[in-house]
C-alpha cells in the first residue's frame, strides 16, 4: 500500500546563501495493508521529513513514493489532493483550526469529502468525540478556544473519522492523559484491523511496542558523507 524506492531528499536554503543540505538517500520501505511500521532514529535523522514526503508536503529529490499506486514524488498537486481525500490520512499533533466551523463538522469533514451522507458522517464524528472524552457541550463550538489537549483530541477524532487505506501518525499519543492515550491505541488497532497500512512516529516507547509490527531506523537512510 505504501512503498518507497530509493528516495532521497535535499533542502536548499535560499535565504542562507543557497546552502544545500543532503538529509536522506536510498530510503526504501514497504508497508502492507494492516501493518504498522514505526520510524525510529535519533533527533534530526529525518523521521518527520520522510513522513512529510509521503504526504506530499515535501518534494523528494529522487526516487519513488507509491501510495496505492500513485507516485507522490512525481504527482501533480491535484493528484496528491485526490489521494489525500480518498486514501491517505495524516494525524499530526496539532489541529489547524478554521474559525467558525463547529467541532462536530471539523471531525465529520473528511467523511463528507468522501461522499458519506451527513447523518452517517455526523454520527461517526460524535462517536469519536465521545470516545475521546471531548465534552458534548463543546461539539457545537469552533475548537479555536479549546485547550491544547482538547484540540489534539479533536484532531485525532478527525484523523480517524474515516477508514484510510494508508495512514501517517506523527506522535499521536504525545501529551495525552492515560485514558485518552489508551483510546488512541485502540483506534490504531482498529485501523490496522480494517486493513490500513500505517507509518508512525512514536516517541512513547510503550505505545510503539503495543501497536508497531516493525521498526525502521531512518538513520540507515543518512546520505554517505562526501569525502
Ligand atoms: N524545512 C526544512 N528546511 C531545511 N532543513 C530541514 C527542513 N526540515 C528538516 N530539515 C533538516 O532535515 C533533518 C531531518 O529533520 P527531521 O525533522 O526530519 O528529523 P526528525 O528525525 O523528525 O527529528 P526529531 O525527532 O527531532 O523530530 C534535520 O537536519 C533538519 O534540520
Amino acid at each position: 500500500m505504501i512503498e518507497l524506492r530509493d528516495v532521497s531528499k535535499t533542502f536548499t536554503l535560499h535565504n542562507q546563501g543557497g546552502a544545500v543540505l543532503r538529509v536522506m538517500s536510498g530510503a526504501t520501505l514497504s508497508v502492507a495493508p494492516g501493518e504498522c511500521v514505526a520510524l525510529t532514529g535519533a533527533s534530526g535523522s529525518g523521521k518527520s521529513t520522510l513522513m512529510r514526503m509521503i504526504y506530499g508536503n515535501y518534494r523528494a529529490a529522487s526516487g519513488q513514493i507509491l501510495v496505492d499506486g500513485v507516485d507522490v514524488a512525481s504527482a501533480e498537486p491535484r493528484e496528491v489532493l485526490a489521494l489525500r481525500r480518498a486514501t491517505l490520512g495524516y494525524v499530526s499533533q496539532f489541529l489547524r483550526v478554521v474559525p467558525r466551523v463547529p467541532t462536530r463538522e471539523v471531525v465529520a469533514e473528511p467523511c463528507l469529502a468522501t461522499g458519506l451522507d451527513r447523518a452517517a458522517a455526523f454520527a461517526r464524528a460524535e462517536e469519536l468525540l465521545a470516545r475521546l472524552n471531548v465534552p458534548e457541550p463543546l461539539w457545537q463550538l469552533s475548537p479555536t478556544t479549546f485547550s491544547g489537549g482538547e484540540q489534539q483530541r479533536v484532531n485525532i477524532a478527525r484523523g480517524f473519522a474515516r477508514t484510510c487505506p494508508a495512514l501517517l501518525l506523527d506522535e499521536p499519543t504525545a501529551s495525552l492523559d492515560p485514558v485518552n492515550r489508551a483510546v488512541v491505541l485502540d483506534l490504531i488497532d482498529e485501523a490496522k484491523a480494517s486493513g490500513a497500512a500505517i507509518i508512525g512516529i512514536f516517541h512513547d516507547a510503550e505505545a510503539r511496542a503495543r501497536v508497531a509490527d516493525r521498526e525502521v531506523d531512518v538513520t540507515a537512510f543518512a546520505p554517505a558523507r562526501a569525502a
